[in-house]
């Protein structure tokens, strides 16, 4: 059967929810796959009058939704409503966001949405709210790990079409990157990044290039200790084990166009190692997939712009390249799987 994707509104005060009208509104022109959004239709309809945007916005339940696709942007009505603030998040939209997100989950473990698709939410308003994950990325996994009953260590892809890169550590101070940084999370969240290179995006032989953290990866040792006692023994049982990992390698000199042909993925050590050269190659293509999920998750690269938000100016670029990723990991899952 053929299912609608399921996204996420993201925090109703930022962009989130004009990149996915503006997706609606070119989704012929953009060949996109049938999708709904999880969010108050009335606060969609002011943000589209604020936008002047001629979009139909109408109420529908997942399993009525690709019908509803082709006439209006199938909206499934959240429980909370939203302010009708835009481009300063409010406190009192924290439990819809959060809503949103556990219900569009909801609705692709229970086999009503193909995949999930989440536009961005601004950290610190849901942690004021009482939210304890630091991002999506992690919060995931604790709903993945409570509906499987086991652990899931959550990978985060930035994917775009010059590079893909992956974060070690994800959002945590740069101070505590060191030590939060061991041999076991870089050969794990390598495995994952190989098994779903290989099952989700049809990669038969991945090849990894992993970062050093020092400068010049080190230098023997003399500008830092973890390249060669952290990162180096990760290496090695990587390669041990069949994966083709090479590193540590010197981060400054791996995202030229000639080093980027040598590999399919950078694994790099920290958030901003890994995102800049992503968002500084292909901002408007590029999506944060997150790996080692038992479902599909993809995102804009974006944040919430919260500058931007109602003024028509936001690019739906990333969000485009979001849902058709999705549509296209689903359906390599679904082949992998009937092969
Ligand atoms: N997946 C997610 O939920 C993400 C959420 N965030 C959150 O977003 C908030 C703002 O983060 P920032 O670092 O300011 O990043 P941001 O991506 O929201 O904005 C950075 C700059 O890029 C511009 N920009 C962003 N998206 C754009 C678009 N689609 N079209 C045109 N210009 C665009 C903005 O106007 C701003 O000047 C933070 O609270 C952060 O936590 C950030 C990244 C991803
Ligand atoms: N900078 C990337 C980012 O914040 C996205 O995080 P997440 O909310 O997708 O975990």
């Amino acid at each position: 059967m053929h299912l609608p994707l399921a996204l996420t509104i993201g925090d109703p005060a930022g962009i989130g929810p004009d990149v996915i009208m503006e997706a609606w509104r070119r989704r012929q022109h953009a060949g996109l796959p049938e999708f709904y959004v999880l969010a108050d239709p009335d606060h969609l309809r002011a943000r589209a009058d604020a936008l002047k945007a001629d979009i139909r916005i109408e109420s529908c339940t997942p399993s009525d939704a690709s019908e509803c696709f082709r006439r209006a942007l199938p909206v499934v009505r959240l429980t909370h409503s939203f302010s009708r603030a835009t481009g300063s998040p409010d406190p009192d939209n924290a439990q819809g966001t959060i809503e949103s997100i556990d219900r569009a989950v909801t609705d692709v473990l229970e086999g009503r949405a193909s995949a999930l698709v989440t536009a961005p939410i601004a950290k610190k308003p849901l942690y004021d709210a009482g939210f304890r994950h630091p991002g999506h990325t992690e919060y995931l996994a604790e709903l993945a790990a409570r509906s499987t009953g086991r652990e899931v260590t959550p990978v985060m892809m930035l994917a775009g079409p010059k590079l893909r890169t992956i974060p070690v550590t994800i959002h945590i101070p740069l101070s505590v990157v060191p030590s939060q940084l061991t041999t076991g999370l870089i050969v794990e969240t390598c495995r994952i990044a190989d098994h779903d290179l290989r099952e989700r995006f049809g990669i038969p032989a991945p090849r990894l290039a992993v970062a050093g953290l020092n400068p010049h990866a080190g230098e023997g040792g003399a500008l830092g200790a973890e390249d060669g006692a952290i990162i180096l023994p990760a290496i090695e049982a990587l390669q041990r084990s069949g994966i083709a990992a090479k590193g540590p390698l010197s981060a400054d000199t791996m995202f030229h166009d000639r080093a980027r042909a040598q590999y399919d993925v950078a694994i790099c050590m920290y958030h901003d190692q890994a995102l800049i050269p992503a968002k500084a190659l292909g901002f408007d293509d590029s999506v944060n997939v997150t790996l080692g999920l038992p479902f599909i998750r993809t995102s804009p690269d974006h944040g919430t712009a919260f500058d931007l938000a109602g003024s028509g100016d936001a690019a739906p670029d990333s969000m485009i390249a979001a849902i058709r990723m999705a549509a296209r990991m689903a359906s390599h899952s679904t082949r992998a799987k009937s092969a």
